[in-house]
């Protein structure tokens, strides 16, 4: 099979086929996950967290993304690879296409993801416009969390609309995909259906176009606690294959996440 495309994953989309994604940061951990059929690979800054042992992702640097994407990259060949763009590393459209520019270029990655709000469609057009594919990211915003005082859910009553807005904001600004964390079922629904690219989410409802996890929470060796919306999926199925076999069948049957993964 060759690599996966935005145009596959649109066509997923209409065809109401999940999409299924997983975080990973090595290469031996690629290697498995896109072996169970997982559709797209994230390189998230979460591994400021997972794999740093920090307490957010604020700490990442452009060079720890570039090093993290370059050995996911060696680990696949059949997964879309996406990289996050680190926490100050696309303040302004030149300084997004150099960053972006680093991980397509020394890490490999087919597309960049940015945690955006609205008033962000200008960077998103910027890139979008000189052949960079990329992934908006609304809804919590971890690289905000000093400015939000926790990792809260986004979105409710009135800001449940405006994300709407944001979603087709960045899809006319020529985003190829969304990811929405941690924002009401009902809200990740909506938004969903009311733009054509994909629309993934986390800890946002059964209903978004696929799902994403951070790796290290659905085998259960993320330390301390985990999100609510995550599932130990390692301790059900035995083994880590076994593991990502599951959640693979778990978001294509839309049997995870469940109602007892729900926030809101
Ligand atoms: N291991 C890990 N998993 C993640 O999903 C993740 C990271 N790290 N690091 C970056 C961000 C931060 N994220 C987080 C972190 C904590 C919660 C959390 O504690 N959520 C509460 C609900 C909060 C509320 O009710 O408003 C929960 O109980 O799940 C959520 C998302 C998601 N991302
Ligand atoms: C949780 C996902 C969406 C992410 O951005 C990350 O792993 O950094
Ligand atoms: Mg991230």
């Amino acid at each position: 099979m060759s690599r996966v495309t935005v145009s596959r994953l649109r066509k997923m989309k209409q065809e109401g086929e999940k999409i299924v994604s997983l975080t990973a940061y090595d290469a031996s951990f690629a290697w498995l996950i896109e072996d169970a059929g997982v559709e797209v690979i994230l390189v998230g800054d979460s591994l400021g967290m997972v794999i740093q042992g920090r307490d957010s992702t604020i700490p990442v640097t452009l060079d720890d993304m570039v090093y993290h994407t370059r050995a996911v990259s060696h680990g696949t060949r059949e997964s879309l690879l996406i990289a996050d763009m680190p926490f100050a590393s696309y303040g302004s459209s030149g300084q997004a296409l150099a960053s972006a520019a680093r991980l397509m270029q020394e890490g490999g990655a087919q597309m960049v993801k940015l945690e955006v709000t609205g008033e962000m469609t200008e960077i998103v057009h910027f890139l979008a416009q000189r052949g960079v594919p990329v992934c908006a990211h609304l809804g919590l915003l971890p690289q905000t969390v000093h400015k939000l005082g926790g990792y809260k859910i986004q979105g409710r009553g009135e800001a449940g609309e405006a994300l709407v807005r944001d979603a087709r904001a960045m899809e006319a600004a020529g985003a190829d995909l969304i990811v929405v964390e941690l924002i009401p079922v009902e809200v990740a629904k909506r938004l969903s259906e009311s733009v054509s690219i994909p629309v993934i989410g986390i800890g946002a409802g059964v209903d978004c176009d696929g799902q994403v996890l951070v790796l290290y929470d659905m085998l259960g060796i993320t330390p301390g606690k985990r999100p609510r919306f995550s599932r130990d999926f390692l301790a059900e199925a035995g083994s880590v294959p076994a593991a990502l076999r599951l959640y693979v069948e778990s978001v294509k049957k839309g049997r995870f996440p469940g109602p007892e993964h729900r926030i809101a």
